[in-house]
């Protein structure tokens, strides 16, 4: 991929905003929609147990969504870029008059057949999916919120998963109540009004060839973030090697350390 574009006399200059919104978007390539589980869930190829296991891992990063946003407006100064930004706490934990997105996906989780309380325990997230959405908070709660805003560009491609599940699913999978897509519709207009944003603050402040380079390297973080979630999901769920299968069926890896015992 081109990075820099080169001046008439051979200096490296930055990309223009286009060319590095097409740089941005060029990393769609490497999305999760690629991965072999991914896959498989579009093809219909998932069993009962497959998919329930992929809304269960999935459902811990719904609820770190809204606790990375929150560490993203903590350490941003400037209050009309939290005024903006304050809708995706709004759109994942609910408010007046919208059920939130934390609460669409536990109607998802009873439409693939768990039962809240089992979402809720976080009995079925796997350490690699566990360790893979703690990175993405932690970075998003140490780095400047302009990279935190950055971090969340690969939602320039959610519709697009979101989209392929509701048109994929009903058929592979007649199984599933209508009640669980409708996290997926919710979405799909959130999502793109949130890479509006994004994407402003992204192409305003990487104006140089080191802050594109930087930008594009915290995309691709990102977008192995997605992809290994779905590694480890593919170890346990596909190819039967849960973490310590070498010594027992169960399911003894750690409910996680930082929920508050209060
Ligand atoms: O189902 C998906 O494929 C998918 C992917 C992503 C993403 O690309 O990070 C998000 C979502 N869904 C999503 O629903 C969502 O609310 C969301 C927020 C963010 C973010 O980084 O702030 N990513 C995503």
């Amino acid at each position: 991929m081109v990075l820099t574009a080169i001046t008439p006399c051979g200096s490296s200059a930055p990309l223009s905003r286009e060319a590095f919104r097409e740089a941005l978007m060029s990393k769609g390539q490497y999305y999760h929609l690629h991965h072999p589980f991914q896959q498989a869930m579009a093809n219909g190829e998932l069993s009962r147990e497959q998919l329930q296991g992929w809304v269960a891992n999935r459902f811990y990063y719904q609820l770190m969504i809204p606790q990375k946003d929150a560490a993203l407006l903590a350490n941003c100064p400037d209050a009309a870029t939290r005024r903006r930004w304050v809708q995706r706490l709004l759109d994942h934990d609910g408010h007046a008059g919208d059920e939130g997105g934390i609460e669409a996906w536990l109607a998802l989780g009873e439409a693939v057949g768990l039962p809240r309380h089992t979402l809720l325990s976080q009995e079925h997230v796997l350490p690699g999916v566990r360790f893979a959405v703690d990175a993405y908070r932690h970075f998003v709660a140490s780095a400047p919120w302009q990279e935190a805003a950055i971090s969340s560009l690969t939602e320039l491609f959610a519709p697009l998963a979101h989209q392929n599940r509701l048109d994929t699913w009903p058929q592979h999978y007649p199984w599933i109540n209508e009640q669980g897509y409708r996290y997926f519709r919710k979405r799909l207009s959130e999502a793109r009004r949130d890479v509006e944003h994004g994407l402003e603050i992204a192409l305003n402040v990487c104006t140089t060839v080191a802050l594109q380079q930087r930008a594009l390297e915290i995309l691709q973080f990102k977008l192995d973030v997605l992809w290994s979630m779905l590694d480890a999901m593919t170890m346990a769920y596909q190819l039967d090697r849960p973490p310590y299968h070498t010594v027992t069926q169960e399911a003894v890896y750690h409910r996680g350390l930082e929920r508050s015992t209060y």
